[in-house]
């Protein structure tokens, strides 16, 4: 069966005044898929992600999310997607319950707090404050919060930097669990090891441009092919292995 494109992007170009942060970048993400933006810093990817979910206006292109044109209707776009917020949108005052229901006050839709915050192993945090909590929950509340309109599509920008293994591989599982449920995942990442485990399909960007596009065992077979071979004999095992080992799968900071 052919793949549904549910993200169209074509010739996306981005300026800052007269730097071309994005440089003319196109590609399709699929229904139902996690895909990668990789890339160094500055180059382009948080641009390109603010650009699609209608929160920077971009200098030239076409976005079509789910048929939707960017141009044409913005509004039913942000009905479909669902976006992490900047910690500062979290209301000091309020606990998580009661955070989820004014978010999903503010869609407009029925939400079941108890049940999404179990769904993130936040169960016990239902009536804590978000400044309570510790980095791995504050970013598991902050992809709960991103499913609370039932989106077809959400974005993660970077959701496990500054995580300790435990609280990264949990999170790696949560998402897999959220595309299981039907949600398309487009997420960014500094970590390869997270992109190979995450990813069905990655784009690779440098300097505002697209240097590769291909599944994670695509790009390394093309590597291979062309000659590359690791210098090194590669170990059985590594450090975080060891690590994991040693300190077990479960979370700490509960
Ligand atoms: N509001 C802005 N005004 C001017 N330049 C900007 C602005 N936002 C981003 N840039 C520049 O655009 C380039 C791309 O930035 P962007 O944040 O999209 O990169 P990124 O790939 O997400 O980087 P990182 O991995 O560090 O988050 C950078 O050179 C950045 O300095």
């Amino acid at each position: 069966m052919e793949k549904k494109k549910i993200i169209e992007v074509k010739n996306l170009v981005k300026k800052y005044g007269d730097f071309t942060a994005v440089k003319g970048i196109s590609f399709d993400v699929y229904e139902n898929e996690i895909f990668g933006l990789l890339g160094p810093n500055g180059a382009g990817k948080s641009t390109t992600l603010e650009i699609i979910e209608t929160l920077r206006d971009k200098t030239s292109g076409t976005v079509v999310v789910d048929g939707i044109n960017l141009d044409e209707e913005p509004e039913s776009i942000k009905k479909i997607i669902g976006v992490q917020l900047q910690s500062s949108g979290y209301y000091p005052g309020l606990n998580l319950m009661e955070l989820i229901e004014l978010f999903g006050g503010l869609y407009n839709r029925p939400v079941n707090p108890r049940e999404l915050l179990g769904m993130f192993n936040l169960e016990d945090k239902a009536r804590a404050k978000y400044k309570e909590l510790s980095g791995g929950q504050k970013q598991r509340f902050s992809i709960a919060t991103t499913l609370i309109n039932k989106p077809r599509i959400i974005f993660l920008d970077e959701p496990t930097t500054g995580l300790d293994p435990q609280a990264r591989r949990n999170l790696w599982d949560l998402i897999q669990e959220v595309r299981k449920q039907g949600t398309t995942v487009v997420i960014t990442t500094h970590y390869m090891d997270e992109a190979e485990f995450l990813c069905d399909r990655c784009a690779i960007v440098d300097s505002g441009e697209i240097i590769a596009l291909d599944s994670p065992d695509g790009l390394i077979d093309k590597l291979v092919a062309q000659g590359f071979d690791r210098k090194k004999e590669v170990k059985k095992a590594t450090l975080e292995d060891v690590f994991i080992q040693l300190t077990g799968r479960d979370l700490r900071e509960d």
